[in-house]
């Protein structure tokens, strides 16, 4: 099957201080990557060097996404949820997605549909500061619901989330690699079916000059992570 995704060597530096080197992977249409790593470890960071926010020190990313070999300059084909939600205090539920679906170019059929999947609807009219933590979760995700992105960058997507919630990111998930999209999660603790891990490790424990991140998924078959 095709890379959706190509990464060479990249490496990234925080001050004086290497977060991880020479970092390479692939990932194929209808593939789960989780990201692990100690705290400090740099998964933030390369979800945030995948998503084009902030330039590698090293290496290259190269996305494969419009079938065309490589992407254009005007199509970024990635959806990031990061740790900043970007929801608005004063605006309601529905407002805020009425903008991201302008922005994405999208019409607003898309909304009502979006926000029932998160269980958002019926609080369409709340503005976002009477959102709990876990409900500004579930309105970030709708948004990866108004428009199709083949990659999706995921950073804790169970962070604040009940049990049902965590269930529903599951199923998100889950339908968006039903689609040959490709999923990028940096995760703490629980773990995604069908995923792939990849752990980045400080440059102090991967040996001499190894590459800092490891697939550890074969380590795993049996385990009960
Ligand atoms: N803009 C920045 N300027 C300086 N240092 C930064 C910046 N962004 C991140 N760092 C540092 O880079 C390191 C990696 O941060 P990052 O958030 O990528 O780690 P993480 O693996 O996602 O951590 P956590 O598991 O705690 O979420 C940290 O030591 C952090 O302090």
């Amino acid at each position: 099957m095709e890379n959706l995704l190509i990464v060479r060597n990249v490496g990234a530096t925080r001050g004086y201080r290497t977060l991880f080197k020479d970092i390479s992977f692939e990932a194929k249409a209808g593939e789960i990557l989780e990201l692990r790593g100690e705290n400090g470890s740099g998964k933030s960071t390369l979800l945030r060097i995948l998503a084009g926010l902030t330039r590698p020190d090293a290496g290259s990313i190269a996305y494969h996404a419009d079938g065309s070999g490589s992407h254009s300059s005007s199509f970024y084909p990635v959806h990031f949820l990061g740790h900043q939600d970007g929801i608005k205090a004063q605006e309601s539920v529905e407002d805020q997605m009425k903008f991201w679906a302008s922005f994405f170019g999208e019409g607003k059929g898309k909304i009502q549909p979006a926000l029932e999947r998160v269980g958002l609807w019926k609080r369409r009219d709340v503005p976002g500061r009477g959102l709990s933590a876990g409900q500004r979760r579930r309105l970030s995700l709708a948004r990866l619901l108004i428009t199709y992105r083949p990659v999706w960058l995921l950073d804790e997507p169970f962070a604040a989330l009940d049990t049902k919630g965590q269930e529903l990111v599951k199923e998100l998930i889950a339908n968006h690699n039903d689609e040959g999209g490709v999923v990028i999660a940096a995760m703490h603790g629980a773990a995604i079916p069908n995923a792939r891990a990849l752990e980045i490790l400080s440059p102090r424990k991967a040996k001499n000059s190894k590459p800092t991140i490891e697939d550890i998924s074969s380590l795993e078959i049996g385990s009960s992570v």
